[in-house]
């Protein structure tokens, strides 16, 4: 436990550290490798974020991704269930604001939100990865939580989206830790 708290903490000083040009690059890069993976080819339904603390940016999926009319769900916290996550449908009308962990965010509306099943692919933030797909979060569970089904049910796809900076040999698992399929940086895929 505190081994994953000082992980995190030094992943996290680290993606804070790049530059606003290698971000560009890295955001610029996460959409080149997402666009040769059939299972982002194949989803209509997405989850991505709105970049936070140097967090790799998805906007240019999004583009991307709505382009191709394929609709894109954010990740949206419940003020009332603290521990749970919905997916709220995200256009570019969507009007955000900040949550109380100051990222941006739609305002709740439950009928814009589908229950996490129907995702067809989850492009996760994260602070750490490993090469075995293990991922490490900010450390509030919701993720893990959220997709707890996935040892049953084989959709959606989970996929991390990192900088390469965020790579680590070995990420120290928990039980409860939801493994991706796989992981996209700026510079490849794995
Ligand atoms: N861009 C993005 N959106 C996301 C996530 C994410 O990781 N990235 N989340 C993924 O789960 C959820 C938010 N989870 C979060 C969990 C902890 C902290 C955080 O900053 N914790 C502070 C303490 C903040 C406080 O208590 O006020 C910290 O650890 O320093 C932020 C977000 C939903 N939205
Ligand atoms: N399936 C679950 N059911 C109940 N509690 C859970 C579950 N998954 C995780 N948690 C709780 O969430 C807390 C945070 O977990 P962890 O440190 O793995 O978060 P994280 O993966 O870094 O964060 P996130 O998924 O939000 O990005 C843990 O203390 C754990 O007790």
């Amino acid at each position: 436990m505190r081994d994953r708290k000082a992980i995190r903490s030094e992943l996290r000083q680290r993606r804070r550290a790049l530059s606003q040009d290698q971000q560009k690059q890295a955001a610029a890069g996460v959409l080149e490798q997402i666009k040769r993976r059939p299972e982002y080819q194949r989803s209509q339904k997405l989850a991505v974020y709105l970049a936070n603390d140097g967090e790799i940016s998805p906007e240019n999926i999004v583009s991307h991704a709505w382009n191709e009319g394929k609709s894109c769900y954010l990740p949206v916290l419940d003020e009332h269930d603290k521990s749970k996550l919905h997916f709220q449908l995200y256009t570019p009308d969507t009007i955000l604001l900040p949550n109380r962990f100051n990222i941006p965010e739609p305002v709740l509306d439950l009928s814009l939100c589908i229950p996490a099943t129907d995702l067809d692919l989850v492009l996760m933030p994260l602070t750490g990865f490993d090469e075995s797909g293990q991922r490490l979060g900010m450390g509030g569970g919701f993720y893990d939580r959220a997709f707890a089904f996935i040892k049953t049910v084989n959709k959606p796809v989970l996929i991390g989206l990192a900088h390469e900076c965020q790579k680590v040999d070995s990420i120290p698992v928990e039980d409860w830790d939801v493994p991706m399929s796989g992981v996209i940086t700026g510079e490849k895929a794995y």
